[in-house]
């Protein structure tokens, strides 16, 4: 080895001159060609070229972003929502010759045709115009030039994120905060209609599940006073704040909404939520891999003013799975209004995240209450809690300070069956003299087939005693159904008040005679106000029927609730 060692470094000298030799030979031969040295000069004057040009750009570019505000804004952010609402508003959409035409709601939920923000729709939901996208937009806002661009951008594999860039030709980077500011201001007044209703996806964070129309209050039929004392309470705790903290207690305010299924507990939390405009979080208790941490951390990601809704929370915590024979609300709640896609899939989300899995389930009651008022607790939070199952919740649970208020939902008395029933069929508008003589000729008629028939409904013995009699038999509501029709249409002449818009067929004083008697029929707590409204929504146009059927619906009840048992 050594030997070929000492062999190679005594031959190499030599072999290396004889190869430089021949490189320079070569060189020179090559240089000799005159295309050659033209090529040479030419590649270095290209990259010479090259570079210039790309310092040119370099600076040109430098400058323009002198000029310019630029924003990009991601599609899972908030501000993209308030921009691209505010966009979709904008008149310069109406012009575009391309545009994106979409029915999206930007979390506003399903936008209606008597929106009044709607630009034109062609089925209940309202279509807006956006930029489409990968393309370039330009437009003024405030006298100045503005870019648009919408694109997606690669975000790892298979994997695209949609982003929305805004370009502002302006040296004032106060323009693009007054942009955003515009955006959200117009987004928060489109979302003063709705409430948005929020759920926590698989990682504890909270994402916007949908948005529902306000509920009006004047719609909960509860016994008088109760709704009343809810509001009240929440608005006097929300201007409270100064009052809590001057006395160092957590500015946050429990209730607990027990009582039967569909007596109203979460519809009337919906419509708390829209009279006071915050926004509702569902804590879904019983969720698959809900434990300790996951809710501390979910009740800690809240905003600070807010509804936080815990449902049937005696069952996440005892295990005690809801009695589903109960009637079923007819709209499944926060979900009324949307179109039925929509439901089905909000439905079918809550039914995943909330599925029962007990294996699963590491949530402890100590959990709870440490997640209620400790450390990481909200401060101006308000704690909805609903239960069908008072009785059975830890004191420790419903003591001041977690639950501050307990009020109970009891089934319908005859008050809110009556209530309900004007709900439904009360003519809208001032009580005037057509109605009267719809009225008359209704009363004369009801009159007579009280006296000619009475009370020809067959009576059960299953009913019992304290069930109260209607005084309408099949036969006469079938004739009380082809009472006098309203009269025909006119058109009204200058200062000529309304006529009684839906529910035409019954004036005032009938609508009010057929409340009672439907209340009546009705049994005081037996049942349920969602029953009740459901019985209802089968007879949406035919009041009378709905009065002359209630006591055979009564029956056909109590039967089924005793074949339950
Ligand atoms: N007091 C009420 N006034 C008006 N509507 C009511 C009332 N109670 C129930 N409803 C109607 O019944 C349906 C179900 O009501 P809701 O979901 O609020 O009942 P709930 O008490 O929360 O039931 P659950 O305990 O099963 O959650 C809703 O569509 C609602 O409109």
């Amino acid at each position: 080895m050594d030997n070929a060692t000492t062999a190679t470094a005594t031959i190499s000298p030599d072999v290396a001159s004889s190869l430089s030799a021949e490189v320079r030979s070569v060189l020179s031969t090559l240089l000799s060609f005159s295309a050659l040295g033209d090529w040479a000069k030419l590649l270095i004057l290209g990259g010479l070229l090259e570079t210039c040009r790309r310092l040119l750009f370099r600076c040109r570019d430098a400058t323009a972003r002198m000029f310019w505000v630029t924003a990009t804004f991601d599609a899972h952010d908030y501000p993209y929502r308030w921009v691209l609402y505010w966009l979709s508003r904008h008149p310069v959409w109406k012009r575009a010759r391309t545009v994106e035409v979409s029915t999206r709601s930007f979390g506003l939920g399903g936008m209606t045709d008597d929106d009044d923000d709607g630009i034109e729709s062609t089925t209940s939901r309202c279509l807006s115009y956006l930029p489409k996208l990968e393309d370039t937009y330009s437009l003024w806002y405030k006298r100045r030039y503005m870019i648009v661009q919408r694109e997606e951008k690669s975000a790892g594999f298979y994997n695209m994120r949609e982003c929305l860039e805004i370009s502002i030709l302006s040296m004032d980077r106060s323009i693009l905060q007054s942009l955003i500011d515009e955006a959200r201001q117009s987004y928060k007044e489109a979302e003063r209609k709705v409430v948005s209703v929020f759920s926590a996806d698989t990682g504890s964070k909270w994402k916007l599940m949908t948005s529902r129309p306000k509920r009006p209050l004047s719609s909960i039929i509860l016994e008088p006073g109760i709704k009343e004392l809810l509001i009240n309470d929440a608005r006097d705790f929300l201007s409270s704040r100064k009052w809590y903290a001057d006395r160092g207690i957590p500015f946050r305010r429990g209730y607990l909404l027990y009582g039967p299924p569909g007596t109203g507990k979460t519809s009337m939390i919906q419509s708390i939520a829209g009279e006071l405009g915050l926004n509702v979080y569902i804590v879904t208790l019983s969720r698959a891999g809900m434990d300790d941490s996951s809710l501390n951390e979910l009740i800690s990601n809240m905003p600070n003013q807010c509804i936080a809704l815990m449902e049937d929370i005696d069952a996440a915590i005892t295990g005690v799975a809801r009695d589903l024979s109960e009637p079923v609300a007819a709209e499944p709640p926060f979900l009324a209004g949307g179109s039925s896609d929509e439901k089905a899939a909000i439905a079918k989300a809550l039914h995943n995240e909330g599925k029962r899995n007990d294996s699963q389930s590491r949530l402890s009651l100590s959990g709870l209450l440490n997640a209620l008022d400790g450390i990481g607790a909200q401060e101006g939070r308000i704690l909805f809690a609903t239960t069908n199952n008072y009785q059975v919740l830890d004191p420790a649970l419903c003591r001041p300070g977690r639950m501050d208020l307990h009020v109970e939902f009891k089934l319908a008395s005859r008050y809110q069956a009556e209530s309900l029933y004007k709900c439904f069929y009360m003519p809208e508008g001032p009580d005037d003299a057509a109605d009267e003589h719809v009225d008359e000729g209704y009363e004369s008629k009801r009159d007579s087939i009280d006296s000619d028939e009475p009370d020809s409904e067959p009576q059960s013995p299953s009913v019992s005693e304290d069930m109260p009699l209607l005084l309408l038999s099949p036969s006469a509501s079938q004739q009380v159904t082809e009472a006098p029709r309203p009269p025909p249409f006119k058109t009204l002449q200058p200062g000529q008040r309304k006529p009684a818009l839906p529910n035409q067929f019954l004036s005032h004083r009938e609508a009010l005679t057929l409340a009672t008697r439907f209340s009546e029929a009705i049994p005081e707590g037996e049942m349920s106000m969602a029953s009740l409204q459901g019985y209802l929504m089968r007879y949406k146009s035919r009041p009378r029927e709905a009065v002359a059927d209630a006591i055979a619906w009564v029956k056909k009840e109590r039967a089924a609730k005793k074949d339950q048992k």
